[in-house]
């Protein structure tokens, strides 16, 4: 590590202690992008990535709500606005008992690299609460919603920050925030994605995400003139990453063996095609069981409790589920298995050791602000048809979501390949992302 970065690294670390996915994700772009501006002129003496390490304002509130039997439960509600240099903040509401500072702003600052990636004009944000929506009712969920939202609602709005889902929050949480913020401020507005399809939802949003990052891992293949066809294809996670990934994935030919939970993982030999995956999709999203559940239809799967699926030999990996799920000891199996391919559907699930493991035996490996942008861009797309007053049919947005990803493959492309022709996809996204913020920071002076 070059003194400069050391230097900067060690600034971040003292003004910010104990945050360690914080300072995780800070450092895997000052490696990249320290660099670049050292090269480019025009970026120096501007302390643009220090300005980027500070959120534009933080804000950390009390969520009270009744239980079922009536006792009074006490969460605390976050909303980080990282940065608002090419649009309105944008990002998820992660509702996870592990929630707190340092993840969120981990989050938010990767959210402003990944929607400056989209090429739509998004800026960066995270929020949340240490709220399990696990084991709790619907009318629990609704009012926890209704309660977060209550503080919330002063700090958001259609062109100032629009949240949507992401670990713990999906189409039933949305509905309830859009709900109360409808009732608290008489308006009908793009305030959230993600929303239902009756109340201005885009189509194909809750595939997004998990069908972009097949379709960027498909272009990293196809740099190798390879493809999906035939290839083994081990996925991480069971909510809607994951489901859509496994879902895509299968659509383009690939043999999906694994899904996951925090409990373990299910190995099923045959493949997961599209009847199992309705089956996982009811035990998730309706029935709101274990993965291990799957067992009671298909009986021939295996499941290994307390395990992560990455001993399993495959030619891709698609790490779905959580930050941090896939070690140094896992990246290095997967090598030794065969796997040529890892592209991340989840929030930096892959530590920094595993992905100098990844790179230095010269795999495809694409981070998650580049693969897991769609979701986000499909955010946009339905910022932009709420704008309209219009919606657009399915095909128009899968089209428009393929176009998207295509164009951050492209600029990782650019940024990213070195002289041997290897594409580092975590050196272009890095810096393709900081450019244009960079840019527009520079344009709107000293702010
Ligand atoms: N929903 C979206 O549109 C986007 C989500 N992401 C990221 O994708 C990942 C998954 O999010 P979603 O599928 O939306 O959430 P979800 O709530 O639908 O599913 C989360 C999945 O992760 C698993 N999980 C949670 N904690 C875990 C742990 N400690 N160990 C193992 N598994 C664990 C859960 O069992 C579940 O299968 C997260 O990193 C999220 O930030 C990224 C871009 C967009
Ligand atoms: O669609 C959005 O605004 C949120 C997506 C998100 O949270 C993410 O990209 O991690």
């Amino acid at each position: 590590m070059s003194q400069s970065i050391a230097t900067f690294i060690e600034s971040v670390a003292k003004k910010n202690p104990n945050e360690p996915e914080f300072l995780q994700a800070v450092m895997e772009v000052a490696e990249t992008v320290i660099p670049f501006i050292e090269e480019n002129k025009k970026y120096q003496n501007k302390m643009l990535l220090e300005r980027m390490v500070e959120s534009d304002r933080i804000i950390i509130f009390r969520v009270v709500w009744i239980d079922d039997i009536g006792k009074t439960q006490v969460n605390r509600g976050y909303r980080i606005q990282m940065n608002s240099a090419i649009g309105p903040y944008k990002g998820g509401i992660r509702f996870h008992p592990s929630v707190n500072l340092s993840i969120l702003k981990f989050l938010a600052f990767e959210q402003t690299f990944k929607n400056s990636l989209t090429t739509l004009p998004m800026g960066g944000g995270k929020g949340g609460a240490d709220f399990d929506p696990k084991g709790k009712s619907d009318n629990e969920v609704m009012r926890f919603c209704q309660a977060f939202m209550t503080e919330l609602s002063k700090h958001i709005g259609s062109n100032t920050d629009v949240p949507a889902g992401d670990i713990g929050v999906g189409g039933r949480e949305v509905g309830y925030m859009f709900g109360q913020y409808k009732r608290l401020r008489n308006e009908f507005t793009g305030v959230l994605t993600g929303k239902g399809i009756s109340f201005g939802g885009s189509l194909v949003r809750p595939e997004a995400t998990g069908y972009g990052n097949v379709y960027f891992a498909n272009s990293m293949l196809v740099t190798k003139g390879d493809s999906f066809s035939g290839k083994t294809v081990v996925v991480s996670g069971s909510g809607n990453v994951a489901q859509y990934a496994v879902e895509k994935a299968t659509q383009l030919g690939g043999k999906v063996v694994t899904m996951s939970d925090s409990a373990g993982y299910i190995y099923d030999a045959d493949g997961i095609d599209a009847t199992k995956l309705t089956y996982i999709m009811e035990i998730k999203n309706e029935l709101r069981g274990r993965i291990s559940d799957y067992l009671n239809k298909y009986p021939n799967a295996k499941y290994f409790a307390g395990k992560r699926p990455w001993e399993v030999k495959c030619d891709i990996a698609l790490p779905c589920a959580t930050q941090n799920e896939l070690n140094q000891e896992e990246a290095k199996m997967l090598v030794a298995n065969g796997c040529i391919c890892v592209s991340e559907g989840a929030n930096m699930p892959t530590t920094p050791e595993a992905v100098h493991v990844f790179q230095k035996a010269k795999l495809l490996f694409a981070p998650g602000k580049a693969s897991n942008a769609g979701g986000v861009a499909t955010s946009g797309l339905e910022m932009s048809q709420n704008s309209l007053r219009l919606s657009w049919s399915s095909e128009e947005v899968d089209e428009r979501l393929k176009g998207i990803m295509l164009a951050i493959h492209a600029s990782c492309v650019k940024y990213g390949t070195d002289q041997s022709g290897y594409v580092d996809y975590v050196k272009g996204a890095n810096i393709a992302g900081f450019v244009k913020v960079a840019d527009a920071m520079l344009a709107q002076g000293v702010v």
